[in-house]
């Protein structure tokens, strides 16, 4: 190496070493602050270690070739540093700074870079039972390289962060910088992170938790332990949203959807029975846009995680050679922040703020001569493929500045028009690259760090997003006059009797007794920070909004029912009220989990009784057909009926 252009600063530093680098993990800074190096902000001296000294060489990116034996920090497009190790005494020093860097040519950038993590799943016991040696292809260095090692190729590569076969969910939250995605959105950005990576290499696992969604099933303990970012950072967005609504007055909105795409056609996940197929739209205002899909406003935690593991439920699913639990779509939680600014005291000016909040879990990409898919499955594989190739184009298309500003070809699939914003946009993204250490997966995981290492090159440029106050409304509007109709339609239907007991947001009941939740309490709630329901126009818009929500399940419900009881299926599959969990929790324990598949189903009198019944949470049940066939979002494996309180 060159030593020409050295800068070299002296840092007392001992190697870090693979098994306790977690300990020196710095959490991805919250601020927008793109000028701030990948390198742990201050670097621990072990005890009985000799310090040793660095050289630290800054270089244009396109001349780094990673080596084995130098650590690269990417710290820009354009910038990397290579850090040498010398053993240089003479120039030895016993004080250890913390070291940060800041760009010089564009202090003031607004940019913020893709940001990248990898996550290294243990090995399976196929892959441990595969008769080819060395068995392991990836070697994690620090908490931010890792080392390809494979039969032709040997590379280093360096992310924002490395997480190896032991890292835990907790870490992987904790340390990924999906907290950042969280603050930003509540600041009225629109954050998205998303999981990449081949089938079977541990994207559901990170995104959802161990077992998918079936973790919501399981006891506290486990839960705990095995929870994955999205639960992990809806926990922390109510917990940042109350500590935030005490410093201001105005309070804030939560609207979700949850879609998947499947075979290139979108499906809402809240709402199954919703037309099959939804499309992508595009306006200046809002980007692309799913239209049609459901979006329902939310003041709970639980209601959210409730959610979360129907819609994951809900997903298309298929078991192959490689993934016994393989997600066959691409699913898209979206959780939107609503906050009126409090700033602006004139009605006609008042703006409000939209941060969104984005998870994409994508499917896996796959060798049909490894998974061995036929027919439909094939074809299933042949769409996933197909999407990600856009995807992975779009992404080299972005992440090379002479090609970023020509033709990016989000259009050629819907998944990359719905992260158009996220990459390449006005967004935030953060991107969880999952893979799998063995040699069996070699040419996967390359591709997969090649893919993750294009990405980490993209900027975006976020603005915060917000909309006049009137914009909001009159949208808000609108979807009450649909929801209004529809009503209206149902009511026909059930022979223009009103339905008994209407829900009013007096009488919601706030069922905290949930499985799901991660801590279910009061204090999870946004209702307690809120005003009362006589508050603004959008406030009472939004309770309207809500209200006739309601009105429309219900009805759904009872038409249901009645279709039920006449067998005549309308064909909309909805809510299935269920049987009380067991007393102690341990009933879902991994080990003695197979016998929750015995679903209790109440009787159709009881149902009925119970479907009356105001409870928030069952909202979001759907009808699941245990031995239904032809579907495959119906294949999960676990139906646990539980009874409402
Ligand atoms: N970090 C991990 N620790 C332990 N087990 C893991 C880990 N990551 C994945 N697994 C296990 O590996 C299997 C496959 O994981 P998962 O279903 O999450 O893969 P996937 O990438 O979502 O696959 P697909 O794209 O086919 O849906 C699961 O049994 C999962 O529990």
């Amino acid at each position: 190496m060159s030593k020409q252009s050295v800068k070299t600063y002296t840092i007392g530093i001992s190697p870090l070493h693979s098994s306790s680098y977690n300990t020196y993990r710095t959490e991805i800074p919250t601020s927008n602050n793109n000028n701030q190096i990948m390198v742990p902000e201050s670097i621990p001296i072990e005890k009985n270690t000799l310090p040793c000294m660095y050289v630290i060489e800054s270089k244009p990116t396109d001349q780094i070739v990673e080596d084995s034996q130098n650590d690269a920090y990417q710290i820009g497009i354009n910038e990397t540093f290579i850090i040498e190790q010398t053993n240089d005494e003479d120039n030895f020093t016993t004080n250890y700074s913390t070291f940060t860097h800041t760009l010089t040519d564009d202090p003031s950038s607004d940019k913020d870079r893709v940001r990248v993590i990898i996550r290294v799943r243990p090995m399976n016991n196929k892959e441990y039972a595969s008769d080819k040696q060395p068995q392991k292809v990836l070697h994690c260095v620090n908490e931010n390289s890792i080392v390809f090692d494979g039969g032709q190729h040997s590379r280093r590569f360096a992310f924002d962060s490395v997480f190896d076969e032991a890292s835990t969910q907790e870490e992987v939250f904790h340390y990924s910088g999906v907290k950042r995605l969280v603050d930003m959105a509540i600041d009225g950005y629109i954050a998205t992170c998303f999981a990449y990576g081949q089938t079977g290499s541990g994207k559901t696992h990170t995104m959802i938790g161990a077992e998918g969604a079936s973790i919501f099933r399981m006891d506290k303990n486990y839960r705990a332990r095995n929870l994955g970012v999205v639960p992990r950072s809806i926990d922390y967005l109510f917990q940042r949203l109350r500590d935030k609504t005490m410093e201001t007055s105005s309070p804030y909105y939560i609207r979700v959807s949850y879609c998947e795409i499947y075979n290139e056609q979108i499906r809402d996940l809240i709402r199954p029975g919703n037309p099959d197929s939804l499309q992508v739209r595009g306006s200046v205002e809002e980007g692309f846009y799913v239209e049609n899909l459901y979006h329902t406003y939310i003041e709970t935690i639980d209601e959210l995680l409730t959610i979360l593991e129907e819609g994951e439920l809900n997903r298309a699913m298929a078991s192959h050679k490689l993934n016994e639990t393989s997600s066959r779509s691409h699913a898209m939680l979206s959780i939107q922040i609503e906050q009126d600014l409090p700033e602006y005291n004139d009605e006609n000016e008042q703006m409000t703020r939209q941060g969104k909040l984005v998870f994409v879990d994508l499917a896996g990409s796959e060798k049909v001569k490894q998974s061995h898919s036929k027919g439909k499955q094939l074809v299933e594989t042949n769409n996933i493929n197909k999407s990600l190739l856009t995807l992975g184009t779009c992404i080299s298309a972005l992440s090379d500045p002479s090609k970023r500003a020509g033709h990016i070809p989000y259009r050629e699939s819907k998944l990359t028009r719905l992260l158009a914003d996220s990459l390449g946009g006005h967004g935030i993204a953060l991107m969880i690259a999952c893979i799998s250490p063995s040699r069996i997966c070699e040419n996967e995981s390359l591709n997969t760090l090649r893919y993750a290492n294009r990405a980490k090159n993209i900027e975006n440029v976020p603005i915060v997003k917000t909309d006049s106050k009137q914009n909001v409304i009159n949208r808000l509007k609108l979807e009450v006059r649909k929801l209004k109709d529809e009503n209206y339609q149902l009511k026909k239907k059930l022979g223009g009797q009103p339905p008994n007991n209407l829900p009013t947001l007096k009488n919601r009941n706030y069922d905290s007794g949930s499985q799901t939740s991660i801590r279910s309490s009061a204090s999870s709630d946004l209702q307690n920070t809120r005003g009362p329901y006589n508050g603004t126009q959008t406030q009472k818009i939004r309770t309207h909004h809500e209200i006739l929500t309601r009105e429309n399940d219900k009805l759904a419900k009872q038409l249901y029912q009645r279709d039920q009881k006449q067998g005549q299926p309308n064909g909309r599959r909805i809510i299935v009220i269920e049987e009380d969990e067991p007393e102690e929790e341990e009933a879902y324990s991994p080990r003695n989990r197979q016998s929750s598949k015995n679903n209790t189903r109440l009787p159709d009198e009881e149902l009925l009784e119970l479907v009356r019944r105001p409870s928030y949470l069952n909202r979001y049940r759907t009808e699941r057909n245990k031995n239904s066939s032809g579907n495959s979002s119906q294949q999960r494996k676990t139906t646990v009926v539980r009874r409402a309180t």
